[in-house]
């Protein structure tokens, strides 16, 4: 197993006066294998880019486990120099991951010449190769992030990604802030990339659709829905969206459905009685807008229940 994550919490501490605890994320349970493609679905807010940041280990937990590779990585400071290396990290703006006064070359020089410990001639040869690689033409390398568009930006952001031969690339809605006519072609690379590489692709998306496109590309793709920092339900993307389990991920894929065609959503939530993450973090995060609630709901988030490879935490399934 390549990662495993136990129990895992991550507490924010907002407000300078009326402090409050949010749980960015709470009690999570994952399990990333060798090579596999997980796509982790969930809403602004939900606890998406604090999982990334625990992941590439910028994030300490505040209770529970991380194992990359066996080894606890706030336990051993090789293990975070190891991730360090290994699992590189793909942001949503484009722009801002890259420095304005450094060239594209430069730019993609410095993990290069510090991890491969290449240059002259043959880091000016990788340089192109990548930037090849990523379908832009290698005389880009001399231009600043200012002359290239939002989707070549974000290229060169997964040409810095896979600079260095990682085994794990985990993009963060890598194509959000993308214009649409850019977007596919960027999912597109990142699963060319992860079949060619062999990388272990962790997608993390609001957006079903790329989801689904991705699902499209690479066979198999496990999808993992998180909301208020509880992950609710796991499962291949096809069953995911064809037939959801849990209360949100049905909102979520009605929702999804209803841009795509009729307008109607299947599910009504309820009225918000109070924001996400502010209610007792030991109960189901959605209990607030869930038609099905029940009182335990409210006290005790459930355990999962498991069907094979699919499994939902939610009270009308188990407890
Ligand atoms: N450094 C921080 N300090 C305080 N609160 C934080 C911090 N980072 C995240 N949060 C809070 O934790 C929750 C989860 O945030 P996170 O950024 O992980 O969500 P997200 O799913 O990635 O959303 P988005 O797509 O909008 O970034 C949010 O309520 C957020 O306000």
């Amino acid at each position: 197993m390549l990662i495993k994550l136990s129990n895992l919490t991550v507490k924010f501490t907002q407000g300078r006066f009326n402090k409050r605890i949010i749980y960015a994320l709470n009690n999570v349970n994952l399990t990333v294998e060798r090579g596999e493609t997980v796509a982790i679905i969930g809403e602004s807010g939900a606890g998406k880019t604090t999982l990334a940041r625990v992941l590439v280990a910028l994030e300490k937990p505040t209770q529970g486990e991380y194992l990359y590779k066996g080894k606890n990585v706030w336990r051993d400071r090789s293990t975070r120099k190891l991730i360090r290396r290994e699992v590189q990290y793909i942001y949503q703006d484009p722009i801002s991951a890259l420095n304005p006064s450094k060239t594209i070359g430069e730019s993609l020089s410095y993990p290069i010449k510090k991890h491969l410990k290449l240059k002259g001639d043959k880091l000016r040869e990788k340089i192109e190769e990548l930037l090849r690689a990523v379908g832009l033409d290698p005389s880009l390398a001399e231009r600043y992030p200012s002359q290239l568009s939002g989707g070549q930006l974000q290229r060169v952001n997964i040409a810095r990604a896979i600079s260095i031969n990682p085994k794990v690339v985990i993009a963060d809605e890598p194509v959000t802030m993308l214009d649409a006519s850019y977007r596919v072609g960027v999912i597109d690379l990142l699963a060319n990339l992860k079949k060619k590489f062999d990388i272990t692709l962790i997608l993390i998306t609001h957006d079903l659709a790329i989801a689904k496109y991705l699902n499209y590309k690479i066979e198999g793709v496990r999808g993992v829905v998180i909301y208020g920092g509880r992950i609710v339900e796991e499962g291949r993307i096809n069953d995911i969206i064809s037939a959801p389990l849990h209360p949100y991920t049905k909102y979520l894929v009605n929702s999804y459905i209803d841009i795509n065609s009729d307008g109607k959503s299947k599910i009504e939530i309820r009225e918000e009685l109070s924001t996400t993450n502010v209610f007792s973090p030991n109960g189901c995060p959605f209990s607030n807008k869930c038609p099905y609630v029940m009182d335990k709901c409210t006290k005790t988030f459930p355990n999962f229940s498991v069907d094979r490879d699919r499994k939902v935490a939610c009270y009308l399934y188990g407890e």
